[in-house]
């Protein structure tokens, strides 16, 4: 049944709608900045000879807008919806969410400035410079007291395991953002790292991994963890295995970052640590993964229908398959084939793409219905169309990155019998090229199918509903 017609008036839902809507906004400014930046790879004339056009400038500034401004507001969103929810309270302080709000929409656009700009830290997913860092510190430890504090008021004595997610990666990504983010300034957008050489190298990738660990994973998983047994109608398949999960996987993604800095002057034995420990994190990511997908026992008919259950379950198909490759690319053999290519690339979108991204429009599509007060989403069958455009865009990026990051590994590594390099480098480059523009026309797929969310939204929003015929199960998924 659809939540819709039960009326909860004691929730804010208001920071909820806001964060929900922008959601739909950065993830379309943000893709389509990936897509340019695609484009850019196919034909470079695209950087017009400006400086804040060149590739080097617009890739942190995809990297931000689709982490923290589409990824951020999905997360803020899900996260306080279901703990208002799952706490049977409103959020502690409104005014307090309405800082978190409204100061993350500034650092946004702070980064939409500076960044083309070409002020930056230098460091990869932390590129922001200090006073936008001091902004983040603000606007984090504002989020972490109104999630915690809706915790502790909480009129129900359990605490849902999608609740222990979020929590975590709140937590969490304070305390690499300060620690990895510690610099002496030198004027306003210049400052110089505290940590040197091989260190630093070191807290940039503890912090790096575990923003994919704790922002792109443990969050989104909080996220999965309340809309899949929502929208399938069924319990979590295994609640003990939701915890044992939850503790593994925080316990053992802290200690993988070396799996960054393979053959590089990092000590030998830390990147053999990060090694084993990024192969041992398999264990409690498929744990996640199956625990989420067997949620659908006795609902797996849903999916003929219910176009919101399918983003959901092949997201975490992409999960499985993404957190699959990534202990083998940790892997140092592995990983002198791989580093450097494409085919992290391909990892990256499959993991950012196929699971961060599928859930979030998943988890949209159940929210925006329930925020707004409306039965269903304005068409199902545009939800089914966004679906397919998705699918297909992001295998065709992902498979294009492991072929072309396969050949350029294998055509770097070939050497003629006398010991000389078979190819040169602009021959490998002249080799991506076709897989380029097959990531371009994916990118396109993934863009189109986001503008037909933004306008299925905005109907729905209005308060229209389409006048296709829906099935029973159609309209109960709905
Ligand atoms: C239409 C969808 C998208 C397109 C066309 C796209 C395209 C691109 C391109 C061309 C790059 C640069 C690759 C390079 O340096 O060679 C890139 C990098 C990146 N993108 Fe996307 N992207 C999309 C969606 C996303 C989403 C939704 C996320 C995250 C939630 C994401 C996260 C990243 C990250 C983390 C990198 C850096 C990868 C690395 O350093 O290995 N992208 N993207
Ligand atoms: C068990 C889980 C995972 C492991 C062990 C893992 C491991 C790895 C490895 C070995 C690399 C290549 C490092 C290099 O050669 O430079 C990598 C890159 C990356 N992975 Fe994963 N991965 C996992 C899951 C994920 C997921 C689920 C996502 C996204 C949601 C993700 C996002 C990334 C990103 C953004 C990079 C590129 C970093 C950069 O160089 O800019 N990973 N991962
Ligand atoms: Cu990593």
């Amino acid at each position: 049944m659809s939540d819709a017609i039960q009326v909860h008036p004691e929730y804010n839902y208001k920071v909820v709608r806001q964060f929900a809507v922008m959601t739909v906004v950065w993830g379309i400014i943000g893709m389509a900045i990936g897509v340019f930046i695609a484009a850019q790879l196919y034909w470079p004339a695209l950087n017009f000879d400006t400086p804040w056009l060149t590739f080097s400038r617009l890739r942190p500034l995809h990297t931000n807008a689709v982490i923290f401004a589409f990824g951020g507001c999905a997360l803020m969103a899900t996260s306080f919806y279901v703990v208002q929810r799952t706490s049977q309270v409103r959020l502690f302080s409104d005014k307090l969410a309405a800082f978190v709000f409204w100061g993350w929409q500034l650092v946004i656009v702070m980064a939409v400035i500076t960044l083309p700009m070409g002020l930056t830290s230098t460091k990869e997913y932390a590129e922001l410079e200090w006073p936008i860092d001091i902004l983040i510190a603000l606007v984090w430890v504002a989020y972490m007291i109104t999630f915690f504090g809706t915790m502790i008021i909480r009129k129900v004595s359990h605490i849902y395991v999608a609740n222990w997610f979020f929590g975590g990666f709140i937590l969490t990504v304070l305390v690499l953002h300060v620690a990895n983010s510690m610099v002496v300034p030198v004027s306003l957008f210049k400052s110089y790292s505290i940590y040197a050489g091989s260190v630093d190298a070191m807290m940039q990738w503890w912090y790096g991994h575990n923003a994919v660990g704790f922002f792109l994973t443990a969050g989104f998983l909080g996220m999965m963890y309340y809309f899949v047994p929502k929208q399938a109608g069924r319990p979590v398949y295994s609640y003990r295995l939701s915890v044992v999960h939850f503790w593994a996987l925080i316990s053992l993604y802290i200690w993988a970052g070396p799996h960054h800095l393979h053959y590089t002057a990092l000590p030998d034995w830390t990147q053999s640590l990060g090694m084993a420990m990024s192969i041992i994190l398999f264990v409690p990511s498929w744990g996640g993964m199956i625990n989420g997908i067997m949620t659908l026992s006795g609902a797996w008919h849903k999916l003929r229908t219910d176009p919101i259950l399918r983003f959901l379950v092949v997201s975490l198909s992409f999960y499985g398959m993404s957190t699959f490759e990534g202990p083998m690319m940790a892997i140092k053999t592995v990983n002198a084939l791989s580093h450097y290519t494409d085919w992290t690339v391909g990892h990256v979108h499959s993991g950012a793409l196929g699971w961060v991204a599928m859930v979030s429009i998943g988890a949209i599509y159940h929210l925006i219905p329930v925020l707004f007060n409306r039965e269903r989403m304005y068409s199902i069958y545009l939800i089914n169309v966004h679906f397919w455009l998705a699918t297909i865009g992001v295998v065709l990026y992902i498979v294009a990155m492991w072929m072309s990051g396969v050949l350029q590994g294998l055509m770097w590594r070939a050497i003629n019998a006398d010991g000389t390099l078979t190819y040169s480098f602009v021959e490998s480059l002249e080799a991506s090229k076709p897989f380029y523009l097959v990531r371009f026309i994916g990118g396109v797929l993934v863009v189109t199918g986001m503008l037909i969310m933004a306008y299925n939204c905005y109907r729905t929003i209005k308060g229209h509903t389409s006048r296709e015929v829906l099935d029973d199960t159609e309209l109960k998924a709905a």
